[in-house]
């Protein structure tokens, strides 16, 4: 055990309601939208090969002459016409989104809140109101909760450095983390509704090296916002350490590195809450005019949800709206399918957990008190999902259709070399889908185990 003064400050997870309720989220919405929207991942005919909302920091013999230049004074054309915030909150209900993740300033330091600490902010566009605010009482009113993204990472702030290496770097750092605190106070206190914050832009060698100032700022927040949720990604240890101390203890209240990755079993989750943030082309967050690549499928995207709510998380689809604020025509109808099969299928997502039982072929289970949901992506030729249990005195009592309650077979299979009981849930062969669909299982405490458990009681 290494003593720390900036580790963790609890192990183990939150136990408190505003927790339980981020826990029980299941399908968020991220929104990447900002200056780089406008450019689009190009510029005069020219493409930017990397993620979009990276664009200020395309260079080199391929990059538009001046482009930097011309980057920081594209905010004064920023006017997106077609904006409507109201239209995007009722997209993402409709598609069964339960938060959004909203960038309130990116990597490039431009602010989508009139802050009254820097000039480079939206009330210094044609559009002049206040885009954060807009998108808050949005979705706020649709009952979405509202979660802010902000990068400490910003490139428009001449305090800004990637690492602190003379004297002049740590006096200007200095002004950097006064104008960060500034900023962070300033969106907590005229945002009250967020529930949160989303933070990016920590992985260099100049934050990593203020465990003091962040822990302090951290408590600070929590503070002015009791329940505030921040994650692991926001500050680092005594040593240095992100996303988990030097002791090994996860910072923050989840764990945020699941960005375009999904934990593979309950074992890679290390008992953790955590969120995975998920691109649907494979690495564009801000708008891109020309996808590339591969571009997942409502199917893929569905799977990736199903699968993180199996293993305990949360899954999050981003949306990158484009310079005038219109949601693609892609994302639109993929945003449409997603919710079309939510509207079936929610109850095998909301306040839905990992269930303690062997992963099988055919698809995930996920569980809420003693229902099992067994969502089956993979359909057996022979229309057997096998089950195996290996906790003993349980079985399962019931089984049926979610979608339309029609009841299925629950056949006895024996019992394995590790003496678990087997079964076989039968889907009736006449029954056809082209989606993935849900069966759900109850279970029963055996009257052996119950009897146990009362006698317990005397
Ligand atoms: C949520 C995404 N994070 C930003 C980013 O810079 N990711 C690069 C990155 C990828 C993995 C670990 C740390 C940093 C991307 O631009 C998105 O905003």
């Amino acid at each position: 055990q290494i003593s720390l003064k900036h580790g963790s400050h609890r192990s183990g997870k939150r136990t408190d309601a505003t927790m339980q309720r981020w826990r029980e989220y299941g399908l968020g919405q991220f929104i990447h939208w900002g200056i780089y929207s406008i450019p689009g991942g190009g510029w005069d005919g020219k493409t930017y090969g990397g993620a979009a909302e990276w664009i200020r920091s395309w260079s080199g013999k391929d990059a538009p002459n001046d482009w930097r230049k011309t980057y920081d004074n594209l905010y004064k054309q920023f006017n997106p016409v077609d904006f409507n915030a109201n239209k995007w909150a009722e997209q993402a209900k409709n598609m069964g989104a339960k938060y959004v993740i909203f960038t309130t300033k990116h990597h490039d330091g431009f602010c989508m809140w009139p802050s009254k600490y820097t000039e480079y902010t939206i009330a210094n566009t044609p559009y002049k109101k206040d885009i954060v605010k807009e998108v808050v009482d949005a979705y706020n009113k649709v009952g979405i909760d509202v979660y802010l993204y902000f990068s400490v990472m910003d490139w428009s702030h001449q305090g800004w450095r990637y690492d602190i290496k003379s004297p002049e770097d740590s006096i200007a750092f200095e002004s950097f983390k006064k104008f960060t605190r500034n900023q962070l106070l300033e969106l907590l206190t005229s945002y009250p509704s967020a529930k949160g914050l989303w933070f990016d832009g920590t992985w260099d060698k100049s934050w990593v090296k203020q465990a003091e100032f962040a822990d302090e700022l951290e408590t600070e927040m929590r503070t002015l916002r009791p329940g505030l949720i921040i994650g692991s990604r926001f500050r680092a240890d005594d040593f240095g350490k992100r996303h988990v101390d030097s002791n090994g203890v996860m910072m923050g209240d989840y764990e945020q590195g699941w960005e375009r990755n999904l934990p593979n079993s309950i074992e890679d989750v290390h008992g953790h809450d955590w969120d995975c943030v998920m691109t649907i082309p494979d690495n564009q967050w801000g708008y891109n005019s020309h996808w590339k690549g591969y571009v997942k499928t409502p199917y893929n995207l569905i799977e990736m949800l199903v699968k993180s709510v199996s293993l305990s998380g949360n899954f999050v689809i981003n949306f990158g709206p484009d310079g005038k604020g219109n949601i693609r025509q892609e994302e639109t109808s993929i945003a449409k399918e997603i919710g079309d099969w939510m509207k079936t299928n929610n109850e095998a997502i909301y306040g839905c957990s990992h269930a303690d039982m062997k992963k099988q072929d055919w698809g995930y289970f996920t569980q809420k008190g003693r229902k099992l949901y067994l969502t089956v992506f993979n359909r057996p030729i022979n229309n057997c999902l096998n089950v195996e249990i290996s906790e003993k005195g349980v079985k399962p009592t019931k089984a049926y259709f979610l979608a339309n309650k029609l009841p299925v077979a629950i056949q006895d299979a024996g019992k394995n070399k590790q003496n678990n009981n087997l079964y076989n849930i039968v889907i009736p062969a006449k029954y056809i889908s082209d989606k993935p669909f849900v069966i759900v299982l109850e279970l029963e405490e055996s009257q052996t185990n119950e009897k146990a458990y009362q006698q317990a009681r005397t």
